[in-house]
């Protein structure tokens, strides 16, 4: 089993360097892949409300005897935005994760054009405050609406997740939320197995260290200083993929990497992509 070594984040919660995405693990298959990763060394889940997946991911947490070592994340979906609509979207999941706490919170996405990311924001300090929740956060929130949130609550989101691959590296947000203290957590951290795994770069820095193709790609987030949360079902692609914290990159293979730059490989702007 591997050792996933923890940050801290604004709130003092330690926070896994990696984590297991979960998008598309559902039903008993979904579960199993969930308690082999918790049992290969994962403490970090990655779930939301749109995944249709909480009680399978409360399931393997219940099953793997180790809740308090772990950290779950949900998400408000868009059409939950709102105070009131925040507070029983929270108690939806709690519901269904069959947990007392959701140990991450996030706002899926921000869905500009309803305007009601504060409110849902405010909600979730308050879910906080009441103990239902551990650390707050965002996910695909730009620079601009991140500075909208903390100078309308005070309160700093503890992660924004956002897509973040060597195509899509976002080294300006990275830095606004190393200036502001936010942890930066990277979705579809392998490019969704893209063509990215056979870049030359890539397969070169892997024969020099050593390693596979994956396990650079994944060392080059956690030298960003972002949490990549690649999604497997299989127990052998989950063991390589945690299995990074035994070799580091030089700053000139991470420059190399990061020059695969090209930008975002979905329709994701967070300024007109809006999921309800
Ligand atoms: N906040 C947001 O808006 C979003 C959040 N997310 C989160 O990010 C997570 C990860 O992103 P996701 O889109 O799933 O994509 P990933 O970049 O994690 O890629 C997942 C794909 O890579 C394959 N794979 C995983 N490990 C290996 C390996 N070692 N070798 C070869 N193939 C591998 C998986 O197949 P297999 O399972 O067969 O191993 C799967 O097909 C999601 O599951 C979700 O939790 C994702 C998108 C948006
Ligand atoms: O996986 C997620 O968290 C999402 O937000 C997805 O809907 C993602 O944006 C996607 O798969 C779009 O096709």
């Amino acid at each position: 089993m591997v050792t996933i070594p923890t940050v801290s984040l604004n709130d003092g919660t330690a926070f896994p360097q990696l984590g297991l995405g979960t998008y598309n693990l559902r039903g008993g298959e979904g579960t199993q892949a969930i308690v082999s990763a918790i049992e290969g060394g994962y403490r970090l889940l990655d779930s939301a409300v749109n995944y249709e997946n909480e009680r399978e991911v409360g399931e393997a947490v219940r099953r793997s005897g180790i809740r308090d070592e772990l950290l779950v994340t949900t998400k408000v979906p868009g059409r939950d935005h709102g105070y009131d609509e925040t507070i029983a979207s929270a108690r939806g999941s709690l519901e269904r994760l069959g947990l007392d706490r959701i140990d991450l919170y996030l706002i899926h996405w921000p869905n500009p054009s309803v305007d009601k990311f504060v409110d849902t924001y405010r909600a979730m300090i308050d879910l906080q405050k009441d103990g239902l929740v551990g650390s707050v956060g965002v996910s695909n929130f730009t620079e601009p609406m991140l500075a909208r949130i903390i100078e309308a609550t005070g309160v700093v989101p503890a992660v924004n997740q956002v897509e973040l691959h060597p195509y899509f590296p976002q080294a300006h947000l990275r830095a606004f939320h190393a200036s502001q203290g936010i942890r930066t957590e990277s979705w579809s951290p392998l490019a969704r197995r893209s063509e990215l795994l056979s870049e030359e770069v890539v397969i070169e820095t892997a024969a020099a260290h050593g390693v596979t193709p994956t396990q650079v790609v994944l060392r080059w987030h956690v030298q960003l200083g972002s949490t990549p949360i690649p999604k497997s079902a299989d127990p052998v692609r989950q063991a390589e993929n945690a299995d990074v914290f035994g070799f580091s990159l030089t700053d000139a293979e991470v420059a190399a990497i990061s020059a695969l730059e090209r930008g975002r490989l979905w329709d994701g702007d967070p300024d007109t992509h809006e999921e309800m």
